[in-house]
């Protein structure tokens, strides 16, 4: 069987093989192999160690490969005739002559060789010393030119012997443990023609490895002597023989072949040692030949192996890997035997040591880190929705959240050979920090360094950026110039951790520093404060005109904090800020964008209110320009993005972050109606930048351009019926497929996003309470009371006080944002108790030809995905397209928290949506549409987990369709 060893080695040996061949056809029959049989099993592959001894003639080349009609793999060194002249023996090589061999007789002549008589031919052998040394190299065989001792340039003949066991039959040259110079002079002395020494056999002298001419003259020998003397040892080592660890990918499985190699057997803990002997492409798996005889097949790439090899050899066989240290051997079997010992019946608890995959990564050994030291730390939220566990990886020390699903326990993970599966430093130091975890239950300093650092501030953080892996940066630097935190943790003891400011200089911003527009409007002039130079429109800022008076901001003013305190929601240090209800302070801007966040007084705005209801995942929201994990962001409002930022940081950066209608902001009387005061807040990340209402947007996930919500044209509209007309999610931006929002947007559920409205913080009792003194109505109170003064208020009302009280409350209770179902939708700005009256659905009262009609010929060119028609009975629909309350954005839902009713209020019908079941703070309202058409199927993008896939009521219209007949079955009717 022929191994095709590398193609780089089956030509250079080709001309050695050739020679050998003829050599051998040279020799009289007593020096050819044994017998006829001999010469064809060692030419059919019968390993060189049967061969009899008298029949090997000499060794030379170290490693070379195996030839096509030889199964005797590089470790094996073919004997080879060393062609002297002269048939003088050096003393010392006669010395080594094998007793009893016989001497080369009736030679002729080599082709283009002068003919050589026995005399002249010298054979150096030796059996390879089988016992064990602590040489580094088994195969040093190298003739080099060296200086001699006054002797010029000789070949040094290193015959050192191999250093593993098994390779019986492996011959070396001359002196085993010792060096043998033959000097060139010498072998001239000798006799031995130069040009005969060109063409030994093989590498035999160094120069011709280097394409050195043997009859070059000293001075050049000198010469090159001097240039390489200092590389001497790097040539050595280059082609010294060592362990290497190598890559497997994108290499021609076939080099492999007849590489000695050891494989690490982590339960017996043993490198057992062999070599390669084939290779079967179908499976992709290596034949491996111990030398204990025993055969195996192995996927290289899956196990821990190293080869036998020089670096030169690496680089022709286009080999790549690293060299073998002892540090690169983790002991697995200790490690196995550890992991062995740990319970795996029990459920994951902190400090358990585990596998855990990060994408990109391999499986990795860490321990499963406390959520209380995680805390909040941004970028280790539980963001997926899917069970996750925080872990801190060993060797990196990084920490991450990983879902339970990508986790296998130690000792599987062992079984699975996961630590074979990297070789990267940090990998193998990762395992050995493992075993130390196992063995003396101790976590390295770096880990435990790291995870105080968590618990602490920022402050190390830049010190051990560089060890972290990309894609689980805790923290790292922003694009701003950063405080010293020594300075800081002086100034802001008690500052939240994460927190580090942002300096801008607001001197310069000749913009108003709440709405960042830079006009000035008759109503609402501009300000400058005279201590700081920050810039507000008086309005914006909650001022009267100060008619050329000195104006100073809060932060200005007497009675200010001694230093600028930092904004409760971002970094920035400065600008317009007012205190908040919770005892700090917090941009105006700031409060504006977060969706949660309001002002108490919008004539004075401030205080600033509603920060403790702000999502507990927007403080986790890592801002994608300055990377501080401080503060609660905003997203950019293509709804395929989920890019946050803090509202000044993107400012600062040049993003879009707009009013819908910004001029309207500064037209808005303050003593307008709450729902007037309600504008809209766009932002858009740098990819979705776009600076007015006109540009379109590229929608990410599917390539079309689509318009902003507010400037959608809706497309034809098919059927007819918008409210069947399925919905085109590619056309209308910010709207998108629920189940892809669902998984995407896991940082962040959907907030309504008003602006102007303020915060309802008091207790229901209270609004009811107030509501009564009012009224003099000593009965609404309570109506939709959700929680503790229950008792106190009277459990039965009539359904015209809980229709009054419903009516009034509404603002304060509801408000609109964008829907992880469709669109936008309503939400709960207030915990509902189930009962409670939530909302009215009002609008125009029509006849249905009236709603069809509008439908047909107006809405469907208008609004597109959906009419906003209510269906009370055959007689009457309310249509809130144009009028009417914001019931009309309550979605569908197949496992709706509302049903509706028409309930009969003083004699009027009314339609209420009404919670039908307790209803949390921030959900989103939804009623089962039970949309009923014959032709239509909508489909249902609810999520829940009964979701019947449409929002047709499919019972119903089955029963329906059975009321139909055919028409074949109509017949005339004829009157009575
Ligand atoms: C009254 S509107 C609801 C408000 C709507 N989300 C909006 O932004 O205009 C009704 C339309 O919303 C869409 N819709 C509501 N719930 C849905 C659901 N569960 N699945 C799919 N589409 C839904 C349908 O297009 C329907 O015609």
């Amino acid at each position: 069987m022929a191994f095709p060893a590398s193609q780089t080695l089956i030509q250079d040996n080709c001309h050695e093989q050739q020679q050998e061949q003829h050599q051998l056809q040279q020799l009289p029959d007593s020096h050819k192999l044994g017998s006829a049989e001999d010469i064809d099993n060692h030419h059919a592959g019968t390993p060189i160690k049967f061969l009899p001894l008298r029949h090997v003639y000499s060794a030379t080349s170290p490693c070379v490969g195996a030839s096509g009609s030889s199964n005797v793999v590089s470790k094996k060194v073919r004997a080879r005739k060393l062609t002297l002249i002269d048939g003088c023996l050096d003393d010392h090589i006669c010395h080594q002559l094998e007793e009893g061999e016989e001497t080369r007789e009736g030679n002729e002549q080599v082709k283009g060789e002068p003919l050589l008589d026995s005399s002249q031919v010298i054979r150096v052998y030796s059996r390879r010393v089988k016992k064990k040394t602590s040489m580094g190299s088994s195969l040093r065989f190298d003739h080099q030119v060296e200086k001699l001792d006054g002797e010029g340039e000789g070949i040094v003949v290193k015959a050192e012997p191999l250093e593993e066991e098994g390779f019986v039959g492996d011959v070396l040259v001359g002196f085993p443990n010792k060096k043998r110079r033959v000097g060139n002079s010498e072998l001239v002395k000798l006799g031995v023609d130069s040009s005969v020494l060109c063409r030994l056999n093989g590498p035999r002298l160094r120069e011709s490895r280097f394409q050195y001419n043997v009859n070059t003259s000293t001075s050049v020998v000198k010469k090159r002597k001097q240039n390489s003397s200092a590389n001497h040892k790097n040539h050595s080592d280059w082609r010294a023989k060592k362990w290497f660890l190598l890559t497997f990918d994108g290499v021609d499985p076939m080099v492999f072949i007849g590489i000695k190699c050891q494989v690490y057997w982590p339960l017996d803990d043993v490198w057992y040692k062999g070599s390669i002997s084939g290779y079967d492409a179908e499976l992709n798996k290596h034949s491996i030949k111990y030398e204990d005889g025993d055969e195996e097949e192995l996927i290289l790439s899956q196990e821990q192996i190293k080869f036998h090899m020089s670096r030169e050899e690496m680089q022709n066989l286009n080999l790549k890997g690293k060299e073998f240290t002892d540090d690169d051997d983790p002991d697995y079997s200790q490690l196995m035997g550890l992991a062995a010992s740990v319970d795996e019946s029990r459920d994951l608890e902190p400090g358990d040591i585990i596998w855990a995959k990060l994408t990109g990564h391999a499986m990795w050994p860490a321990v499963i880190s406390d959520e209380s030291l995680i805390g909040d730390r941004k970028g280790l939220n539980n963001c997926s929705g899917k069970r996750s566990i925080p872990v801190q990886f060993f060797g990196t020390h990084d920490f991450a959240r990983i879902q339970v699903k990508q986790i296998v326990s130690f000792v599987k993970g062992l079984v699975s050979c996961f630590h074979l599966k990297c070789k990267s430093t940090r990998f193998l130091r990762s395992l050995r920090e493992a075993k130390m975890y196992l063995n003396e239950r101790k976590l390295p300093k770096g880990m435990v360094n790291m995870q105080q650092r968590v618990s602490m501030d920022v402050q190390a953080v830049e010190s051990d950026e560089a060890s972290m892996r990309d894609d689980d940066v805790l923290y790292s630097k922003g694009p701003f110039k950063l405080s010293s935190s020594k300075l800081l943790s002086e100034r802001y003891p008690n500052l939240p951790s994460g927190y580090w400011p942002i300096n801008i200089n607001w001197k310069d911003l000749d913009r108003c520093n709440v709405c960042h527009m830079d006009e000035e409007y008759e109503n609402n002039l501009f300000l400058q404060c005279d201590k700081c130079r920050m810039m507000v429109h008086a309005r914006c800022y909650g001022e009267e005109s100060v008619d050329g008076r000195l104006w100073l901001c809060n932060l200005c003013r007497a009675g200010a904090p001694k230093s600028i305190p930092p904004c409760r929601l971002c970094p920035v240090v400065g600008g317009a800020m007012k205190p908040t209800t919770d005892g700090h302070w917090a941009h105006l801007a700031c409060a504006i964008w977060i969706p949660e966040t309001c002002l108490s007084d919008i004539k004075k705005m401030e205080p600033i209110d509603g920060l403790t209801r702000i999502n507990k995942d927007r403080w986790k929201l890592v801002c994608s320009i300055c990377h501080i994990p401080y503060g609660a962001c905003i997203q950019c409002s293509n709804n395929t993005c989920y890019v946050a930022y803090h509202p000044l940081c993107a400012r600062v950066s040049g993003y879009c972050v707009e009013l819908e209608d910004e001029d309207r902001l500064h037209l808005i009387s303050v003593d307008e109606d709450e729902e007037e005061q309600c504008i809209r807040l766009l932002s858009f990340c740098k990819k979705h930048k776009q600076p007015s209402n006109d540009r379109p947007i590229m929608d990410e996930a599917n390539g079309k351009k689509s318009c902003q919500h507010s400037s959608y044209i809706p497309p034809s509209n098919e059927s007819g019926c918008a409210r069947c007309e399925p919905y085109d999610y590619s056309a209308r931006r910010g709207r998108k497929e629920p189940e892809i929002l669902a998984a995407k947007r896991s940082f962040l559920l959907n907030m309504p996003h008003l602006v102007g409205c303020y915060y309802v913080h008091e207790s229901m009792a209270r609004i009811a309470a107030e509501d009564n003194a009012d009224s003099g109505s000593k009965s609404t109170s309570g109506i939709q009371n959700g929680s503790s003064n229950q008792e106190a208020l009277p459990s039965i009302l009539s359904m015209a006080d809980k229709y009054r009280y419903m009516r009034e409350t509404t603002r304060k209770r509801l408000a609109f944002g964008k829907s992880r179902i469709h669109g936008f939708g309503i939400f709960a700005k207030q915990p509902h108790k189930a009962g409670d009256m939530v909302i009215e659905y009002t609008g125009e009262l029509v006849r249905p030809p009236v709603a069809d009609r509008r439908e047909h010929l107006i809405y469907n060119s208008l609004v597109g995905a959906g009419t906003y028609m209510f269906r009370i009975d055959d007689e009457r629909v309310i249509d809130a397209t144009r009028a009417g309350s914001i019931a009309h954005l309550i979605n569908h839902s197949c496992e709706p928290n509302c049903y509706s009713r028409v309930i009969s209020v003083s004699g009027d019908e009314h339609i209420i949506i009404f919670a039908k079941r307790d209803i949390n703070l921030w959900e989103e309202l939804t009623y089962d549409y039970r949309f009923l058409s014959i032709d239509e199927q909508l489909k249902c993008y609810c999520g829940s987990e009964r979701c019947r896939g449409v929002v047709n009521d499919v019972e119903a219209e089955q029963q329906a369709s059975k009321l139909y007949v055919p028409r074949s079955d109509l017949i005339d009717w004829r009157g009575e």
